[in-house]
């Protein structure tokens, strides 16, 4: 065991230390510092050896070998003086002695980077070739002879602009510049590839190129499955689109006349079979509702709503719409397309406008509806699904029957389950909570705090005959919120800013005798408010006598017919 003194803790000493501290056969017994300022070098971490002053050099026997790394007479006269057969390494040979050991460690690094390097490059799929400044190829990996078939000693040594002078790494050397998606066939084998190739410069100057490249068929391959994954998520956008999430259930649907819950009542039964529905009734009174409460209150309410509009959708495009169209179909159709009935497979389509669907595709409708398959437009392939279909007009399918625009065989599947919703002309009891649920959602949207209509209000609106039913209600209402910062919206902002609400005008009654004139009067207000208990308490409002009042006028007069 040879024992060692360092002399200096700076930079130098502790390096020497760093260098010796794991041989085998050396032990460092201390290091001394010149002097009390002498810092500790930058790499330190062995806080448990000694540091003593140079002083105190003397004062240990036995050391084999002082290294002094500090270059001072004074510290040489102590060395000289210390007595035995010590031999002291100077800082010149101390010197060397770091040079070589920082090559060392930097040749270290370089082995473990190479190592690094050298398995990436055995390990990855890419074919890569590196030639030096002259073209001579120096370097190939695994992958190269995978995709080329030659062997690695059969390549290393070629010169590059001799075996493949129109490839990319030869380019890349010629040039100087970066190659990109090069296609070519690899010199001396049959390999087709796609390669990109880099000049490799070192201080400045070309050092040689390396090229990386896959088979060409390789690269086919994932281009095709980009192409497919890209296609299943435009198809999947697609049907993200068209899937309307289901709004409404029945308990938004308002109103509690008779002919309105008998409607609801039979939309209920039916939402809970798998039956066709056929919705009936004039614009704006609710079909769509219906058609979401119906859809809501099945099983199938987790699986897609799909709407589609016959009316809207131009003729030439609604088979595409109704079944899609296989890619080819027709100039501009590159890629396929799912149509409706599909999107709506598990669930509910609901066909609104039916009535103004044409005859061509009233055929093929009915062969869906019949045997629930069909082929997209252009597709050879049958399509299965399992959709329940709820249709809708404000058309009279009898009177487009008789006049040859409506097949009776498609009228008969689709009518299973018919209901017709009322027109809000004849059911003006439901007027009132119709309007105050609108003033609440209203209230809501608009940031308005209107209470409720005053009765000079209520009259205009029991007055009119509401052509376009709940939604014309609903633009009214709206369209008198946004103008009026009242509490209670009266007839004059009705009047003022709703100048389509036409108001039966008063007309001139011929002179009758009081009692006839009564009845006539009796007559008019229940035609206005509607037979029931709600339209008879309006009407007597509007004649401004009581409800016992009237009950008596219309027993007297007979006029009475049944709900009291
Ligand atoms: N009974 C009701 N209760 C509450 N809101 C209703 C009622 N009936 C209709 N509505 C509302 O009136 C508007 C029109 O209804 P919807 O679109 O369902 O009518 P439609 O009969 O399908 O009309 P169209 O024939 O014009 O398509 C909607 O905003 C709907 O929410």
């Amino acid at each position: 065991m040879q024992k060692v003194a360092i002399i200096g803790i700076g930079n130098d000493g502790v390096s020497v230390y760093n260098l010796l501290k794991n041989i085998e056969d050396i032990k460092i017994v201390c290091l001394f510092k010149a002097g009390a300022d002498e810092k500790i070098g930058k790499f330190w971490t062995d806080e448990n050896v000694k540091i003593l002053d140079i002083n105190r050099l003397h004062e240990l026997k036995n050391l084999d070998v002082i290294i002094n790394t500090l270059n001072s007479n004074v510290v040489n006269d102590i060395i000289k003086g210390v007595s035995g057969p010590t031999s002291v390494i100077e800082t010149r040979a101390v010197n060397i002695m770091l040079r070589l050991f920082r090559e060392k460690k930097e040749l270290l690094q370089i082995k473990r980077v190479q190592g690094e390097l050298s398995t990436i490059l055995n390990s990855i799929q890419e074919a890569v070739e590196v030639a030096d400044e002259n073209g001579v190829i120096k370097y190939v990996n695994p992958a190269f002879t995978r995709v080329t078939g030659i062997p690695a000693e059969q390549r290393i040594g070629q010169n590059v602009f001799e075996i493949s002078p129109d490839g990319a790494l030869a380019m890349a050397l010629k040039t100087g510049k970066n190659v990109f998606g090069h296609r070519t066939q690899v010199g001396g084998s049959n390999a087709e590839v796609v390669s990109n190739a880099s000049p490799i410069i070192v201080d400045g100057n070309l050092a040689g190129s390396v090229v990386v490249f896959q088979h060409f068929t390789d690269v086919m391959k994932l281009m095709d499955e980009l192409r497919q994954r890209t296609t299943m998520i435009e198809n999947l956008c697609d049907k993200f689109g068209q899937v309307t999430t289901c709004k409404y259930s029945f308990a938004d649907i308002l109103g509690t006349s008779p002919d309105l819950k008998k409607s609801i009542q039979v939309a209920e039964r039916a939402a809970r079979s798998n039956s066709t529905v056929l919705l009936l009734g004039e614009s704006g009174t609710g079909k769509e509702l219906f058609a979401h409460a119906i859809h809501f209150a099945s099983s199938r309410r987790d699986k897609p709503f799909i709407k589609v509009n016959c009316a809207a959708i131009p003729e030439n495009l609604l088979e595409s719409e109704f079944f899609g169209y296989a890619k080819g179909a027709f100039t501009g159709a590159t890629k396929s397309k799912i149509g409706k009935f599909e999107l709506a497979n598990g669930g509910t389509i609901f066909l609104d406008e039916i009535g103004d669907m044409n005859l061509i595709l009233q055929g093929k409708l009915l062969r869906v509806l019949q045997e629930m398959e069909f082929e997209k437009v252009g597709g050879n392939q049958t399509i299965r699904v399992d959709v329940r279909v709820i249709a809708a007009t404000n058309r009279n399918l009898r009177d487009l029957i008789r006049s040859g625009k409506f097949r009776e065989d498609l009228y008969y599947r689709l009518n299973v389950v018919e209901i017709t919703i009322p027109p809000l002309r004849v059911r003006k009891e439901d007027l009132s909570s119709l309007v105050n649920h609108l003033i609440v959602k209203l209230n809501r949207k608009l940031g308005k705090k209107v209470k409720g209509l005053s009765q000079d209000a209520e009259e205009v609106l029991y007055s009119y005959d509401w052509p376009g039913n709940v939604r014309e209600l609903e633009n009214v209402v709206e369209r008198v919120m946004v103008t009026v910062d009242e509490e209670i919206l009266s007839k004059k902002n009705f009047i003022q800013h709703v100048s389509q609400l036409k108001i039966a005008p008063e007309r001139d009654v011929e002179l009758l005798p009081i009692d006839q004139m009564e009845q006539i009067l009796i007559k008019k207000a229940l035609a206005k408010y509607g037979n029931t208990v709600e339209g008879k308490r309006r009407a007597a409002q509007a004649l401004n006598i009581s409800l016992a009042t009237l009950y008596n006028k219309l027993k007297r007069a007979k006029f009475e017919n049944s709900s009291i």
